[in-house]
C-alpha cells in the first residue's frame, strides 16, 4: 500500500490531465450507454409509434451518442497516454538523477544489465499502473452509480441487482486476479531482470565466453532462464483468460436476470414494453466501465515489484553527501593525507591504515606498491567516493568534507588504467571534459596528448566514430584521449591511476612523453607498479597491505636496499630480458 501511495504520488503535478482523461472516460461510458439506451428505444419505439417522425429526438440523439462516444474515447486515449508517458519521462530522469549520488560506492553491487532495466523496463512497466489503475476506478464508480440512478428510474429492485453485478465485476474479479497474478507478477520482474543482467554480461564479455568455450554452457543457462520466465508468462495468460470470461459470464448473466425482472413487470404493465429493449442494452453498456479493473489489478503485483525495486535504490542512503555550507576550492591547492585509514565495510580488513603523506602545490608524489596495496583506494579518497573511516584527506588545507562534491570533482584530473571511452564520435569524448571547448582548444589537447597523429588518419579526423568502449582505438590510444581529457580539463590536480598499466613499453614510453607534459605545473600523484621514470617524482611512497612501508627519494628507496629495490631490480631483470 506504502507503495502504491508513492507511485500514485508522482501523478500530483498531472493532476489536472489525469482530471481530464477521468472525465473523458466519463463521457465515453455515458456516450455507449446513451447510445445503447437511444438505439434500444427508438427500434422498440418504431413498431409501435404511428408516424416515424415522432421519433426525430431519439434519432437526433442516437447521432449525437455514437459521435460523442467516438470523440471522447479517442481524447482520452490521447490525453492520458499523454499525461502517463509525460509522467514516466519525468521518472526516469528523477531515477537517474537519484542514482548519480550513488555512484560508485553503492551501486559496485549491482549488475550493468539490472541497472539498466530497472531504469528502463521498470519505469516503463508503471505505464500499466498510472494508465489502467487511476482513471478507469473513478470512472468505474461513478458510472456504476450513473447506471444504479438509471434504473432506479424503472424499479429500485433491478437497479440493485445491476449494481451486485457491477460490483462483483468492477471489485470481485480484481481480487482474483490479483490474487491469483500477484506471485506470477513479482516473479516475472526478477526473472526478467534476471535475464537482461545476464544477456549484458555476456554481451559485454563474448571474447572470454568464446575463448573459454563457454557459449554452450551460457546458451543453456539464458534458455534456462527464459523457460521459467516463459513459465510465467503462461501463468499470467491463464489468469488473463479467467479474467475476460469471468467479466463476459457476469456481464452476460446480468443482462439474464434484468430480463427475468423486467418482464414480469412489462407484463403487468408496471413498465412500458418499449423500454424493455433499452433497460438489457444498458446493462450490458454499463459493463464498459468496470471491465478493464481486472487488467489494472493483473497488473498490480508487477509495477509495485518495479516501484519496489526503483525504491530500493533510490531510498539507498549516498556514501557521502556535500556539507550545508560549502567553500570554494583553491586553483593551486596543496593535498595531504593526515593519518588516513579506510575500510570498505566494518566487516572488511583496513584498505588503508595510518597513511600519511603531502603534496606541495606543483609537487609529484608516486605510489607504488603490489595489486591490492590500497592504491585504487587512494584515489577513491581523493575524488571522495568515499570518506575516510579514520584521519582526514585535506585540500589546500580543508578537510574534503567541507567542499562540493562536484567543486572538487572539477579540479582533479584523472587519468587510469582503463579510460572509458563512449560509444560516440572522438569530438563528443573529448568534449565530456570541456562542452565549450573550440575547435582550437581541441586540435591543442590532441597535440599535446601526441594523439593528432592518429586523428589525421582516422577516416573522418573528430568526427569518426569510435565503437562501443572505444573499440577502434588502441589502448594507447585510449590512455591518450584520457591524457588529452586531462589537458582539456585544465584542472590543477592530477590523479594517474596506473595509467600506463596495459601497455607495451613502446606504447608507455609513448604515453609517459604526454604524462610528462600534462603533470608541469600540476599536484600530482601517481600510482603504479611499473617503477618508470620514477627518479621526476619528489617523494615515493611504497605501500604494502595498506600501510606505507617505506618512502624517499629513487635514489634513497634503491640505496636502503627494501622493498623498492627489490621491485626495482626484479623489474630491471624483466626489461633487460625483453
Ligand atoms: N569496493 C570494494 N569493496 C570491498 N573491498 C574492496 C573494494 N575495492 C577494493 N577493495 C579491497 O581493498 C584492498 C585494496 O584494493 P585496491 O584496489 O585499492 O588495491 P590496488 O593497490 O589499487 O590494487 P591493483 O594494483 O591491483 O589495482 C584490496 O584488498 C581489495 O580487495
Amino acid at each position: 500500500m506504502r507503495i502504491l501511495l508513492r507511485l500514485l504520488g508522482f501523478l500530483w503535478p498531472f493532476r489536472w490531465r489525469v482530471a481530464l482523461a477521468t472525465s473523458l472516460g466519463i463521457l465515453t461510458i455515458v456516450g455507449n450507454v446513451g447510445l445503447l439506451a437511444t438505439a434500444a428505444y427508438v427500434i422498440s419505439a418504431a413498431a409501435v409509434v404511428a408516424y416515424l417522425s415522432m421519433l426525430a429526438v431519439p434519432v437526433y440523439l442516437v447521432r449525437f451518442f455514437s459521435i460523442l462516444r467516438a470523440l471522447s474515447r479517442y481524447t482520452e486515449r490521447v490525453v492520458s497516454h499523454d499525461a502517463t508517458f509525460r509522467l514516466l519521462t519525468n521518472l526516469r530522469t528523477w531515477f537517474y538523477g537519484a542514482l548519480e549520488p550513488l555512484a560508485p560506492a553503492r551501486l559496485w553491487r549491482y549488475r550493468s544489465g539490472d541497472l539498466l532495466a530497472r531504469i528502463v523496463k521498470d519505469v516503463g512497466e508503471l505505464e500499466n499502473l498510472y494508465l489502467r489503475a487511476v482513471s478507469p476506478v473513478v470512472v468505474a464508480l461513478l458510472c456504476s452509480l450513473l447506471a444504479f440512478a438509471l434504473f432506479s428510474l424503472f424499479d429500485a429492485f433491478i437497479a440493485l441487482v445491476v449494481l451486485a453485478f457491477l460490483v462483483s465485476c468492477g471489485v470481485g474479479v480484481p481480487l482474483i486476479v490479483e490474487r491469483l497474478s500477484r506471485g506470477v507478477g513479482r516473479r516475472q520482474i526478477a526473472l526478467r531482470a534476471e535475464l537482461e543482467a545476464r544477456l549484458v554480461e555476456d554481451i559485454q564479455g563474448v571474447r572470454d565466453v568464446l575463448a573459454f568455450g563457454r557459449e554452450e554452457a551460457e546458451r543453456r543457462e539464458i534458455s534456462a532462464l527464459d523457460r521459467k520466465l516463459g513459465k510465467s508468462q503462461r501463468k499470467m495468460a491463464l489468469v488473463s483468460g479467467l479474467q475476460a470470461s469471468l467479466t463476459d459470464l457476469l456481464m452476460n448473466l446480468c443482462l439474464v436476470a434484468v430480463l427475468v425482472l423486467a418482464v414480469p413487470l412489462v407484463a403487468a404493465g408496471d413498465v412500458s414494453g418499449v423500454y424493455l429493449a433499452l433497460l438489457a442494452l444498458v446493462a450490458l453498456g454499463s459493463f464498459e466501465a468496470v471491465a478493464p479493473l481486472g487488467e489494472a489489478f493483473r497488473f498490480m503485483g508487477r509495477s509495485l515489484q518495479a516501484g519496489e525495486r526503483l525504491f530500493e535504490l533510490v531510498d539507498a542512503e549516498p556514501e557521502v553527501s556535500d556539507p550545508p555550507e560549502t567553500r570554494p576550492v583553491p586553483d593551486h591547492p596543496l593535498l595531504e593525507f593526515d593519518g588516513v585509514s579506510f575500510r570498505y565495510a566494518a566487516d572488511e580488513p583496513p584498505a588503508l591504515e595510518e597513511v600519511s603523506f603531502r603534496i606541495e602545490p606543483g609537487g609529484r608524489v608516486a605510489v607504488v606498491g603490489p595489486s591490492g596495496s590500497g592504491k585504487s583506494t587512494l584515489v577513491n579518497l581523493i575524488l571522495r567516493f568515499w570518506d575516510p573511516t579514520g584521519g582526514e584527506v585535506r585540500l589546500g588545507g580543508h578537510d574534503l568534507r567541507e567542499y562540493a562534491q562536484a567543486d572538487l570533482r572539477e579540479k582533479i584530473g584523472v587519468v587510469s588504467q582503463e579510460t572509458h571511452v563512449f560509444g560516440d564520435t572522438l569530438r563528443a569524448n573529448l568534449l565530456l571534459a570541456a562542452p565549450d571547448a573550440g575547435e582550437d582548444e581541441l586540435r591543442d589537447a590532441l597535440e599535446r596528448a601526441r594523439l593528432s597523429e592518429t586523428v589525421g588518419r582516422l577516416p573522418r579526423g573528430l568526427d569518426t566514430y569510435v565503437g562501443e568502449q572505444g573499440a577502434r582505438l588502441s589502448g594507447g590510444e585510449r590512455q591518450r584521449l584520457a591524457v588529452a581529457r586531462a589537458f582539456l580539463g585544465g584542472a590543477p590536480v592530477l590523479v594517474l591511476d596506473e595509467p600506463t598499466a596495459n601497455l607495451d613499453v613502446l606504447t608507455e614510453r609513448e604515453l609517459l612523453a604526454a604524462l610528462r607534459e600534462l603533470m608541469r605545473g600540476r599536484t600530482t600523484l601517481m600510482m603504479t607498479h611499473r617503477l618508470v621514470e620514477m627518479e621526476e617524482m619528489d617523494e615515493i611512497l611504497v605501500l604494502s597491505g595498506g600501510r606505507i612501508v617505506e618512502r624517499g627519494t629513487h635514489e634513497e628507496l634503491v640505496g636502503a636496499g627494501g622493498l623498492y629495490r627489490r621491485m626495482f631490480e626484479v623489474q630491471r631483470g624483466m626489461l633487460s630480458a625483453t
